[in-house]
């Protein structure tokens, strides 16, 4: 499938949130509209995280340092772009994936800590504990308005969240402005960012 020409770059997608917002139910979704492939960064780490998570203990800004890097990497090798679904809950964090692969740009799925707790609980075949929701929500550095992304809202259905990200890509994620804020070395077009909020 085409999902870029040599006047666009390839997609970069970060889809970004805390626990259980849905990041890899869409950023699964997102990537098969797209025609790239999709990496989910819980795979990328460490086992010692991990261990850490399902122990209930939050991770540190140490122990999330080296799996970003990680990821960032990930996502540089991908030469036809990628979508990686990935908490990504600092300001900084981003900055180390926009600094590891540049024109990342980020989907942020943004929900009530009602909502997301009601969702973790239903689910049974995670590592993450429910317990994590709250440290997870106090880490969460939303969105900037300088940041190339959206924020999307996650009452909508997984196929709405989807094709919102979708457009929001083909409209805005891919402009050379963007592609310039994101730290894409080679486009040197100024402008708006484009950020949309659906
Ligand atoms: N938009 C949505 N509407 C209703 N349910 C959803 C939606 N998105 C995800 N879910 C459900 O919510 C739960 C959490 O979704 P998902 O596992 O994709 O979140 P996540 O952000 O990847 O979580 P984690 O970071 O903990 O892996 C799943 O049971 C999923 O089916
Ligand atoms: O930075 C973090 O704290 C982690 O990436 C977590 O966000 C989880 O891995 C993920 O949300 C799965 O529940």
């Amino acid at each position: 499938m085409t999902h870029s020409t040599s006047d666009t770059p390839p997609p970069r997608i970060v889809v970004m949130g805390v626990s259980g917002c849905g990041k890899s139910t869409v950023a699964t979704l997102l990537a098969a509209r797209l025609g790239v492939p999709y990496v989910d960064a819980d795979d990328l780490h460490p086992a010692a995280n991990v261990a850490r998570m399902s122990a209930g203990i939050q991770l540190t800004d140490d122990d999330r340092a080296p799996w970003l890097d990680t990821v960032a990497a990930a996502i540089a090798a991908a030469p036809d772009g990628v979508v990686v679904a990935c908490s990504a809950l600092r300001r900084s964090y981003r900055d180390r994936l926009r600094a590891g692969a540049p024109g990342t740009v980020v989907v942020h799925l943004d929900g009530t800590p009602e909502l997301l707790a009601a969702r973790i609980g239903a689910r049974t075949d995670h590592f993450m504990p429910a317990s994590l929701l709250g440290t997870q929500l106090a880490t969460l550095e939303s969105l900037a308005d300088d940041e190339p992304g959206t924020v999307l809202d996650v009452t909508a259905t997984p196929d709405e969240l989807a094709d919102a990200a979708a457009t929001w890509w083909r409209d805005h994620g891919s402009a050379p402005a963007i592609a310039q804020a994101s730290g894409l070395a080679q486009v040197t077009e100024t402008g708006a960012n484009g950020r949309a909020r659906p």
